[in-house]
């Protein structure tokens, strides 16, 4: 018998829709290429263009500009590599609580790259943005600015409109990172502003292995995998129609549902009761606006790679920052961009929630980690 894992790890992948399953079950079955003339080929591509319609309409943007990757990881790779190869491009500036897509993408381009602060809050600083961009312009060097939309971690939502001003009317490029802030805040694509940006299938309910680039046409140098000329030239390889087409049920239906869950509360309701539990316990970014997707929070003394233990023998999925490719619990570089102490650090876990997430779920989270904070008391008081 299986157990039944209460899932609050949607930040890290969500879990598939049924919709979206259904969709990709129907063209599993479909045998062909959809570059092919034949009926079956002619099938699996009207599935990928319906899917570009669905992404491009939740994106906010045309389905012209929408190109489909394997992953946000590869849609930032193209984009930032491919920045970097823009005439002129001297300097990178990107966000230090980036994810590592971003962070080992800018990592790779030959250019000086500096690493924009957060400020305790979880905000990039954009006074110090503002400051580079000023001297930059005075200089005439041209710079290619990579920021995302909300922290994995902290589901902070960074002041994107503020960096699109910034760079309004100037050629610098601006690349964004919107794979967790898909579908959970309201945001469109605007190519007067905006150079490329990034999204990902699973973490709306869609299937892992497919993400988009969403590029303006002028961006030639993100051309990096010209293959067979699919996707535009930019992403060469035949096309998987069911990823596709899962991803595009999922982006239609991310509104609506991450609305519902922020009208469910959860997150205010589990902020609420773990300061019964624990009240020394800190919650990480609270006071900006975040999505209500996720709560970042550390209680002292909880180690977080012994209370990940806890908390996975007792069924319950969560996970200690973003997660990481090598299993490891690893101290968040986001958190100590915010100035978190390392001891506190430490502690940090983040549970996050989704589509089919309830309030049944925040409450046996909630009753997991008051049996782990008792337990912990009373070792501390038997060892006293
Ligand atoms: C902010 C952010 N950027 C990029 C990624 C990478 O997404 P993908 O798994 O589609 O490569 C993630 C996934 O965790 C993320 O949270």
């Amino acid at each position: 018998m299986t157990n039944i894992v209460t899932y609050l790890d949607h930040h890290a992948s969500a879990p598939l829709l049924p919709a979206a399953r259904d969709a990709m079950v129907e063209m599993l079955d479909v045998v062909g290429n959809p570059s092919s003339v034949h009926a079956n080929g002619r099938k699996l591509r009207a599935a990928i263009e319906t899917a570009r319609d669905q992404v491009a309409l939740a994106a906010g943007t045309i389905r012209s500009r929408v190109v489909f990757t394997g992953s946000a990881t590869e849609a930032l790779t193209q984009a930032i590599v491919g920045g970097a190869k823009s005439a002129g491009v001297a300097r990178i500036i990107y966000g230090a609580g980036e994810h590592m897509a971003v962070i080992r993408a800018v990592e790779s381009c030959e250019q000086e790259a500096v690493a924009m602060p957060m400020l305790t809050n979880g905000l990039y600083d954009i006074d110090w943005l503002t400051d580079v961009i000023a001297k930059a312009n005075a200089a005439e060097e041209r710079l290619m600015i990579v920021i995302q939309q909300v922290n994995n971690e902290s589901a902070v939502i960074q002041p994107i409109s503020d960096v699109e001003d910034l760079v309004r009317d100037t050629d610098h490029l601006l690349i964004l990172d919107a794979a967790q802030g898909f579908g959970k805040t309201q945001f469109f694509f605007d190519p007067s502003r905006v150079d490329a940006m990034a999204i990902s299938a699973h973490k709306v309910g869609g299937p892992v292995g497919v993400g988009a680039l969403i590029v303006k046409p002028a961006m030639d140098s993100a051309k990096l995998i010209p293959g067979g000329g699919q996707e535009q030239g930019r992403r060469g390889g035949t096309e998987s129609a069911s990823l596709i087409a899962g991803f595009g049920i999922a982006a239609e239906s991310a509104k609506a549902h991450f609305d519902a869950v922020r009208e469910a509360k959860l997150i205010d309701f589990a902020q609420t009761e773990l300061l019964k539990i624990a009240a020394d316990a800190t919650i990480f970014g609270t006071e900006v606006d975040r999505t209500g997707t996720a709560m970042c929070f550390a209680i002292p003394e909880l180690k977080n790679n012994i209370s990940m233990i806890n908390y996975d023998l007792e069924n319950v999925a969560l996970s200690a920052g973003s997660a990481c490719s090598s299993g490891k619990v690893s101290r968040s570089h986001v958190l100590s961009a915010m100035g978190v102490d390392d001891a506190l650090a430490d502690c940090a876990l983040r549970m996050s929630v989704g589509w089919n997430s309830t309030r049944d779920d925040i409450e046996r989270f909630l009753a997991v980690t008051k049996k782990i904070v008792d337990r912990h008391q009373s070792n501390r008081g038997a060892a006293a």
